[in-house]
């Protein structure tokens, strides 16, 4: 009986130690899987430890009053009542291009059109902005809409020097290019090598291609015989073709020729923080087929028209419905120049705080929330220096091409957190030119904070003598693909720049007012 009563408490004993182990590994195995979950969220920004936007002190304010006073929610509500809409196009020829509307409208957009005045508009010369812009009373690092970032502009390292490494005599043009990114800017006002290396991306012979790994689209790695490359991102569309009425923001598909013209347009507004991008003409056959290999080269196939055609392979747009087809043979596309290397260049890639939710129903935080930019200007690199500035930089670069899709954004790792974010990815611009899209605007409207320089520069297209339509027309008049944009487009930047600045004077305004009433309450 003592025996019997010995074993079994043996066999619970043993049954114990079994049990503790199973659980001490799964416990382990559950700890090695959320640290490997942080450790990925935290290079990817994936979102699961919640870290970047909301920390632990954080507000987050769920069922906002979405009618509430903000500069943001007025202006939104000011230009919805603006008909660009009018012209937009609801329905499609057979060729997928755009017709000229044919009503079909929202019932608010119908009853809005009656708000439209035939009244000529009256150029508005914005002349407080003016005022502030050029004289730059009050402006400065800490308060204020119109501000500088007060760094030193004259610490200006590049990734040559920061690397230790002298471009060489005979080194390549892209080489050059790369070794002069610096911490302000990818390359300098004047520099020579811009159109050096445009010529040379769209003149060289192709040694071969590759397709580029990640994103969701479709790329080729373009290499040249000097071993320098290109990133090649191919026409799908006539300039024409609108964003379809019923496709998201993330569901649009690129634009070729947005890539370049976006380039234009960086470079005019004097942010130098897009890579140069030029159009080219491609043989399909001699310049991507008989040159690619392996995986790329297994989707080549012929369409019923007898056009060469391939689709590679990426997560969605890569099948033999989206392909991309000579025609019958030759193809045009973007060329845009690479960028250096991880061992010289590594960037490091953010979650964009004013991302959009990527989701048919849902909606972003800073949707939702009118206190959302007060969350973000607590949280590093937000609450100093120029990054805040720069997003407003691009959020401002973003309204005038209408591009949405901006989820994340890169810095150069080697320069710190105190340098210019890239302007990478600009595929799904310039797709609606009769729909402003004012929520684009967002980090301008809701932290109610704008660069000095950028200002002005906006001021002086809107103002002229080179409004901004003149001088996008002259810079992308000598790229081999011209033109570049369609015509409305044209017309839709300059009307956006007016609309920026209207932004802009908004804030000034109400930031004037909440002044005073912080004076009266001193009193
Ligand atoms: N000029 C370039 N040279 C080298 N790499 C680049 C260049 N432009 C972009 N990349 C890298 O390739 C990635 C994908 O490029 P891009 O964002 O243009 O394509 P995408 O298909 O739209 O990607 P996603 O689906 O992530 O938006 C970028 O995140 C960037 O890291
Ligand atoms: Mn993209």
């Amino acid at each position: 009986m003592s025996r019997l009563t010995k074993d079994s408490i043996m066999k619970i004993t043993i049954r114990m130690i079994r049990l503790r182990e199973r659980f001490i590994l799964g416990l382990s195995a559950f700890a090695i899987l959320f640290t490997l979950l942080l450790v990925v969220d935290l290079q990817m920004d994936l979102g699961y430890s919640g870290h970047h936007l909301v920390p632990s002190h954080g507000r987050v304010r769920i069922g906002d009053d979405p009618d509430q006073e903000t500069v943001y929610n007025s202006f939104r509500r000011k230009f919805l009542q603006r008909p660009n809409a009018s012209k937009e196009i609801s329905s499609f020829d057979a060729a997928g291009t755009a017709q000229s509307s044919k009503g079909d409208k929202t019932p608010s957009e119908n009853a809005l059109k009656s708000v439209k005045s035939d009244k000529p508009e009256v150029h508005d010369d914005f002349a407080d902005l003016v005022d502030i812009a050029e004289n730059g009373y009050n402006v400065n690092v800490d308060d204020g809409v119109v501000r500088i970032s007060g760094e030193d502009y004259s610490h200006n390292p590049t990734i040559g020097s920061l690397n230790h490494i002298q471009p060489k005599k005979n080194g390549t043009i892209l080489e050059r290019f790369q070794l002069e990114i610096s911490r302000l800017e990818l390359y300098p006002k004047n520099s020579i090598l811009i159109d050096q290396l445009l010529d040379h991306m769209a003149t060289m012979p192709i040694r071969h291609v590759v397709q580029k790994e990640g994103g969701t689209q479709l790329k080729l790695v373009i290499e040249y015989p000097d071993d320098t490359q290109a990133l090649f991102k191919p026409m799908r569309f006539p300039r024409e073709q609108q964003t379809l009425p019923n496709h998201f923001y993330f569901t649009d598909f690129e634009r070729h020729n947005a890539e370049i013209a976006a380039f234009h347009l960086d470079r005019l507004l004097n942010f130098r923080r897009a890579m140069p991008v030029i159009g080219r003409m491609l043989n399909v056959t001699t310049e991507i087929y008989e040159v690619a290999d392996g995986d790329l080269l297994k989707t080549f196939f012929v369409s019923p028209v007898g056009n060469l055609c391939f689709h590679g392979r990426c997560s969605y747009y890569c099948d033999t419905a989206h392909a991309v087809c000579g025609n019958p043979d030759t193809l045009e596309g973007s060329f845009a120049g690479f960028l250096p290397a991880n061992a010289i260049g590594a960037r490091k890639v953010w979650r964009h705080p004013w991302r959009r939710s990527y989701h048919k129903r849902r909606k972003a935080q800073w949707e939702q929330d009118s206190d959302y930019c007060s969350l973000v200007r607590e949280i590093p690199p937000y609450d100093e220096g120029r990054r805040l500035l720069d997003l407003v930089d691009m959020c401002v670069f973003d309204f005038l091409t209408g591009n949405m899709d901006r989820h994340h954004y890169e810095t150069f790792k080697i320069f710190g957190n105190n340098t210019f974010t890239l302007h990478l990815d600009h595929g799904r611009g310039f797709g609606r030119p009769y729909h402003d899209e004012t929520s684009i605007l967002a980090p301008l409207l809701q932290c109610c904070v704008i660069r000095q320089s950028t200002l002005s520069t906006l001021l002086q297209y809107h103002n002229g003598p080179i409004r901004l339509s003149t001088a996008m027309r002259k810079s992308m008049s000598v790229d081999p693909v011209a033109p570049i944009l369609w015509e409305p487009h044209f017309a839709a930047l300059d009307r956006r720049v007016g609309i920026i600045l209207q932004g802009v004077r908004d804030c000034v305004d109400k930031s004037a007012m909440s002044e005073q009433v912080v004076r009266r309450d001193r009193h």
